[in-house]
């Protein structure tokens, strides 16, 4: 839903941007339809299980690479063994055209060539603790497209989980992009506002996150 009060787009840290409402209505239809597609196979949206024992309070499904922790493969191997789904062009194209606005730069749109795109779905209480997005091998932007919910993301520093951090409220149809000094910083979402969501565009409830990154990994 447009904001009363249009909010404008800021830079919370060198390299990363926030444009609010990028996606528009439409998109982000478009995109709930597509994630409940790929929630459902060929491999199914799930709670990751971490090394520790622990499980992740959202739910996710990768595409062109299978992400668990902490690597990339093709099939996905903690879940059902299946191959992992291909990352759509129209997707790629996205992230493209998310990092040519974001950074005002056509050529830098151009360059980006993102491999993998991690959709997580933060159902009721869900929330995901500081942590680096490191098992790249490339130092590309990370795109990241909201839908549903709002959510508190706290973009941190590359030192540390602790402070400084920036807390950035996302809301349905914004457009995160973190790169160049800001591609390995700390950052996770501390909280989502039930209930905040546009019913006509977003899930039915909870908020869905897509992050695009190049893997940096041969083919
Ligand atoms: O949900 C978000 O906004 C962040 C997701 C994230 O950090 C990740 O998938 O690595
Ligand atoms: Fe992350």
């Amino acid at each position: 839903m447009a904001a009363l009060i249009p909010r404008s787009r800021t830079t919370p840290a060198p390299g990363a941007v926030h444009v609010p409402e990028w996606l528009s209505e439409e998109r982000q239809r478009e995109l709930v339809e597509a994630c409940r597609g790929w929630a459902r196979g060929p491999v199914p949206m799930r709670h990751t299980e971490l090394p520790g024992g622990g499980v992740m309070s959202v739910r996710s499904v990768s595409l062109g690479w299978h992400w668990s922790p902490y690597r990339y493969t093709r099939r996905a191997g903690d879940v059902n063994g299946a191959p992992v789904a291909p990352l759509p062009e129209w997707l790629v194209e996205l992230g493209r055209r998310a990092v040519a606005d974001a950074y005002q730069d056509e050529a830098a749109g151009q360059a980006y060539r993102p491999d993998v795109a991690l959709v997580n779905f933060y159902g009721a209480g869900a929330t995901m603790g500081m942590h680096q997005d490191k098992d790249e091998r490339s130092g590309a932007p990370v795109v990241s497209l909201s839908v549903g919910d709002a959510c508190l993301f706290r973009l941190g520093n590359t030192d540390g989980r602790g402070r400084p951090w920036q807390d950035i409220r996302l809301e349905s149809g914004d457009l995160l992009v973190f790169g160049g000094p800001s591609r390995f910083a700390f950052h996770g979402v501390p909280k989502v506002y039930p209930g905040t969501a546009e019913p006509s565009v977003g899930p039915a409830t909870g908020r869905l996150n897509l992050t695009l990154r190049e893997t940096g990994l041969p083919g």
